[in-house]
């Protein structure tokens, strides 16, 4: 709703009260009206100050509201009554004006911040565009150049950007609504003529084509195949070469194309996901309604290889002090330094004064943790030593200290099995680099209590992260699926296709980067080495066993062969593809050759690959494995592993995530699909449908949030 007072000096105020985030809904919609109407009507009344409850003004448009049948007064006319008001109406913005609620605060005449406040017109990064005027609105309030990047991208802006770019009026570091109170008084009676930002024409530089060129190649690179971003640029074109009535008919067009487009479900989507997933709820019961997580008022990080210093400078960028313990003198000496530079690195980009940092020490004495709360130990994913480090901080630590293990993949009930009090065990797999991915899969163990996974997920949170509690398995549940892809991948190269012609699919689908490119980006020989640790190559091979299969199982050595000729990706310039320019990657003709030369050594047709079998192979083989992981229990719902694959692995976020793209698909062509490879390819049993899948599909293919119910509870591992 929206509360109407009268106060002294002729001020009516307008409270928009819809906890938490007085987002527009139809009711506060109606009430606006009504309070608006009242106001004006109101011979007493000279000024109207248009706030928000609870210190926040507006989160913009009620996103729920999106999936529903529209009702209740639309939110164009309604700023349009409020801009053509005769009397001031000044908005005091605090807190937040995102999206409609910014749009809202643009049809005022004026707008007074407060200095913690932030605008944005965020649509874009719900697959939408600013609807209610936002998009023609802004650009005459503050040029073309600085709306299109302001719409295009959804940024936050700060409240001194915003007085600095002219969206606000006024920044004060004291109250924001005595100050509109006060300065509402001061232009009452004015004309407000002048205040209407439809009335007034956008500044546009002379080369405006190159500057919309310019942002549709930037949005390209950002997030190919996204909608939206171009659809603001359009929307922006309109408010620099249109009157402003034309340029929110444009603005109207592109919102209902967007609107029903599969990429705006997909992407609000996101927005719910993530916010559940950071509620933890396990099938097994806990969450933080009946688990309290334990403080943290200093932790450890142990091992200080490109993992644990990510991991040790999110913990002191947190506040949180850190005691970072290495093993040998020059490797501390090393790591001190490479630390202390990316916390001055941070420091600069991020504006936090030193005393925000959480302090850090460096040493080699483990003894020095006994007064820790929590430890991260981040060394190489060596099982042996990794127990061993575990035997020993169960004798070192606190007995209530959560002991937590940064691996990637690794079996946490073999670590924790190493520990004294294995309940206090929790797997925290950090996504490199850890101090800038978001990602964090918390992983429980057999074992692991609800207060060590509750402990992980606050951490999590305070580190800014998105937490996803996951079970144990082998590569969880963000590395697991990626293995039947990479696999499709390489079968792929096997049969007749290029890398550069499985990057291109899977880049215009909306990965930043395709398979190969990742895989020469973070080195070939991470996956060799675990290839040879699980025996699939290198010395632990058995004598004899065939090239293309394992325990019967098709098996590519396309990368072991790579990596045996020194080919381990950008860091030896050569992998997949060429890199003669740092970072450049070209297609590399000797690739070429040695792949027609593998295929006809193994007798394989080579073929031409069509681009649907890329996709459909490398993004369903993927999808079933995700799958298996719900049947399994390992993942709690299809939304947990949707958050892991958008704020983790690159997946496009107007793709929602691959159980929801599934079902965007649709189930039966996915299943009939799979059937399909599997028929073709009998020997890789990853393209064998899950049972979920045949069960979900005899369900009729019910939408994701049904599935959580349909998963059996008992063979949960959270
Ligand atoms: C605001 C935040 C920054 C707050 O962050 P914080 O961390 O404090 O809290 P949370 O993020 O956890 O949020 C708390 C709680 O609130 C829920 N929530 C937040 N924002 C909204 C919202 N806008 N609507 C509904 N609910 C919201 C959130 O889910 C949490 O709930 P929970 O249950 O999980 O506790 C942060 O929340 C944030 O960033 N919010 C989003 C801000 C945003 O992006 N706003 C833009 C919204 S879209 C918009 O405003 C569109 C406008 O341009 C209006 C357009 C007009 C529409 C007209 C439609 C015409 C369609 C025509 C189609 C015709 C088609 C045809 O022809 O058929």
């Amino acid at each position: 709703m929206a509360l109407y007072r009268r106060i002294p000096g002729a001020i009516a105020v307008i409270t928009l009260t819809n906890p938490p985030v007085n987002a527009l809904s139809c009711t506060v919609r109606e009430a606006i009206y009504e309070t608006v109407k009242r106001a004006t009507a109101d011979q007493e009344v000279k000024a109207i100050v248009l706030c928000g409850a609870n210190g926040k003004f507006c989160g913009g448009a009620d996103i729920k509201e999106f999936s529903r049948e529209m009702r209740g007064p639309p939110l164009v006319p309604m700023i349009d009554m409020i801009e053509e008001s005769e009397k001031p109406v000044v908005a005091v913005i605090e807190g937040v004006a995102f999206g409609g609620g910014l749009e809202l605060a643009l049809g005022c005449h004026y707008r007074i911040a407060h200095s913690g406040a932030q605008v944005g017109l965020t649509e874009v990064t719900l697959g939408l565009l600013p609807a209610a005027g936002g998009t023609q609105r802004l650009p005459r309030l503050i040029g073309v150049p600085a709306a299109l990047d302001i719409i295009t991208t959804g940024r936050h802006v700060s409240a001194q950007e915003a007085v600095r770019l002219g969206i606000v009026d006024k920044v004060t570091d004291s109250s924001a609504m005595e100050e509109a109170i006060e300065f509402a008084k001061t232009v009452a009676g004015e004309p407000m003529g002048p205040r209407r930002l439809s009335l007034w024409t956008a500044a546009c530089p002379e080369d405006l084509d190159s500057l919309l060129e310019g942002a549709l190649v930037r949005i390209r690179q950002r997030s190919r195949g996204a909608l939206a971003p171009v659809a603001c640029v359009q929307a922006v074109r309109a408010a620099a070469s249109l009157p402003f009535a034309q340029g929110m008919k444009k603005e109207q067009e592109l919102m209902a194309y967007l609107f029903t487009s599969g990429q705006a479900r997909a992407m609000q989507y996101c927005f719910f996901t993530q916010r559940a997933a950071a509620r933890w709820t396990t099938p097994s019961g806990a969450s933080w309604e009946n688990t309290k997580a334990r403080p943290v008022r200093q932790a450890a990080v142990i091992g200080l290889g490109t993992m644990g210093k990510g991991i040790a400078v999110s913990l002191s960028r947190a506040g949180i002090p850190v005691i970072a313990v290495e093993t040998e003198q020059k490797r501390l000496k090393a790591g001190r330094k490479a630390v202390n530079s990316m916390l001055t690195r941070e420091s600069q980009k991020r504006g936090l004064a030193e005393a925000h940092l959480g302090s850090i020490s460096f040493t080699l004495d483990l003894r020095k943790l006994r007064d820790t709360d929590l430890v991260i130990e981040a060394v190489f994913e060596d099982m042996a030593l990794k127990k061993q480090i575990f035997s020993k901080l169960s004798s070192v630590c606190r007995p209530d200290a959560l002991l937590c293990t940064n691996t990637s993949g690794l079996n946490i009930d073999e670590i924790a099995s190493a520990a004294s009090r294995p309940e206090l065990v929790v797997g925290t797999h950090f996504f490199a680099p850890a101090h800038v991915m978001k990602l964090l899969e918390v992983v429980c163990g057999p074992r692991t209590s609800p207060v060590a996974v509750a402990t992980a997920m606050q951490l999590a949170k305070r580190l800014e992260k998105i937490g996803v509690v996951v079970g144990n398995c082998s590569g969880f549940v963000g590395n697991r699926m990626m293995r039947p892809y990479t696999e499709q991948a390489y079968y792929l190269l096997e049969e007749g296709a290029r890398p550069e012609e499985v990057d291109l699919v899977l880049e215009e689908f909306g990965f930043a980067m395709g398979i190969f490119r990742v895989m020469d980006l973070s080195g070939l020989d991470v996956g060799w080495r675990s290839r040879k640790e699980l025996g699939l190559t290198g010395p632990k091979l058995p004598p004899g066993t065939e090239a293309r299969s394992r325990g019967g199982k098709r098996y590519s050595p396309l990368p072991d062969i790579l990596c045996e000729s020194g080919r381990l990706g950008q860091k030896t310039g050569r992998g997949w593809y060429l890199y003669e320019k740092e970072r450049v990657a070209t297609p590399d003709p000797w690739l070429q050759s040695f792949l027609e030369d593998y295929r006809s050594r193994f007798g394989i047709q080579s073929r031409r690959v069509g681009q649907d079998e890329i996709l459909e192979r490398c993004l369903y083989s993927l999808i079933n494995e995700g799958f298996r992981i719900l049947q399994e229990g390992i993942a709690a719902s299809p939304e947990d592993i949707d958050v892991i694959y958008v704020s983790g692995y690159g997946w496009p976020r107007h793709r929602g995530g691959p159980m929801f793209y599934a079902w965007m698909v649709g189930l039966p062509k996915v299943l009939d699909k799979l059937e399909h490879y599997h028929r073709t390819h009998p020997d890789i049993p990853n393209l064998a449908p899950s049972s979920m899948l045949r069960k979900l599909v005899a369900r009729g293919s019910p939408p994701v949030h049904q599935w959580r119910a349909l998963i059996q509870q008992h063979s949960s591992q959270l």
